[in-house]
């Protein structure tokens, strides 16, 4: 039975040996939440990067550009970080390249695996039917913070080892821990969270319409999947293929 493990930061990927592993890259609040909302409003690929100038260089390749540092949109660019932003048609048929403070930075440090898959709430069913069907060691990478711990992502990896309980086996304490704070939570993760660190960070910011859409589950049928330099939605690939 493969296993199910959780980094809460990404600067802890140095412990982990992610050869032959499946990493699912989450960052509820916000970056991962928007790329699955981006895949299922239509956007065709999308290049997650770290630093501003590189993505700043997207735009000479026809790409929206989209990037987010503290919550608020970087100057110059097409979009920020908020799941509305892309909606409406605003990026159908459209590559993006994005990069936030946690998010990207989540995906790309995890590039050793054997598959990323990128989770979110929104898309959580997708991941874990697709989690099933691999059948490889699983390890859940939560953006977290500036390389700290942080409620929403390891939310996200309790309610991932809820949905995979028959198929894989509990042997690390972090997925234990992932999902006793899951069932604790689950009732009303809005109110859970109230007092994280994300929503006071941001609340100048005005973003709950934001946060409650970030934490609906099952929303989009969309698996985010990294293949080569970017992402693309597995599921649309395996449409057109048929
Ligand atoms: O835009 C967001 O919600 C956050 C802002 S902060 O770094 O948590 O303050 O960025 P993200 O990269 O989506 O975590
Ligand atoms: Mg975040």
């Amino acid at each position: 039975m493969p296993s199910i493990d959780v980094c809460f930061s990404p600067e802890l990927l140095h412990l982990y040996d992610l050869k032959g592993k499946a990493v699912v890259a989450v960052d509820v609040l916000r970056a991962t939440s928007t790329m699955v909302t981006a895949f299922a409003e239509g956007a065709s690929h999308i290049f997650p990067v770290m630093e501003l100038e590189e993505c700043r260089g997207f735009a000479g390749r026809g790409c929206l550009t989209a990037a987010e540092r503290n919550g608020i949109k970087a100057e110059g660019f097409d979009l920020g970080n908020s799941p509305f932003a892309y909606m409406n048609g605003n990026v159908a048929g459209r590559d993006i390249a994005i990069t936030t403070t946690n998010g990207t930075r989540a995906i790309r440090l995890s590039e050793a695996a054997e598959e990323i898959v990128v989770g979110a709430f929104l898309n959580l069913q997708a991941v874990a039917n697709h989690l099933r069907e691999l059948n490889l060691d699983v390890l859940v990478v939560c953006a977290g913070w500036k390389g700290q711990f942080n409620l929403e992502d390891t939310l996200f990896a309790g309610a991932l080892v809820e949905r995979l309980n028959d198929a894989f086996g509990y042997e690390h304490d972090s997925a234990l821990a992932a999902l006793y704070l899951y069932q604790t939570a689950k009732q009303d993760l809005v109110e859970f969270l109230r007092q994280s660190s994300h929503v006071r960070r941001l609340e100048h910011l005005e973003i709950h319409k934001d946060i409650e859409f970030c934490l609906r589950h099952d929303v989009y049928d969309v698996l985010p999947v990294w293949r080569h330099d970017r992402l693309v939605d597995l599921m649309r690939v395996r449409e057109l293929e048929s």
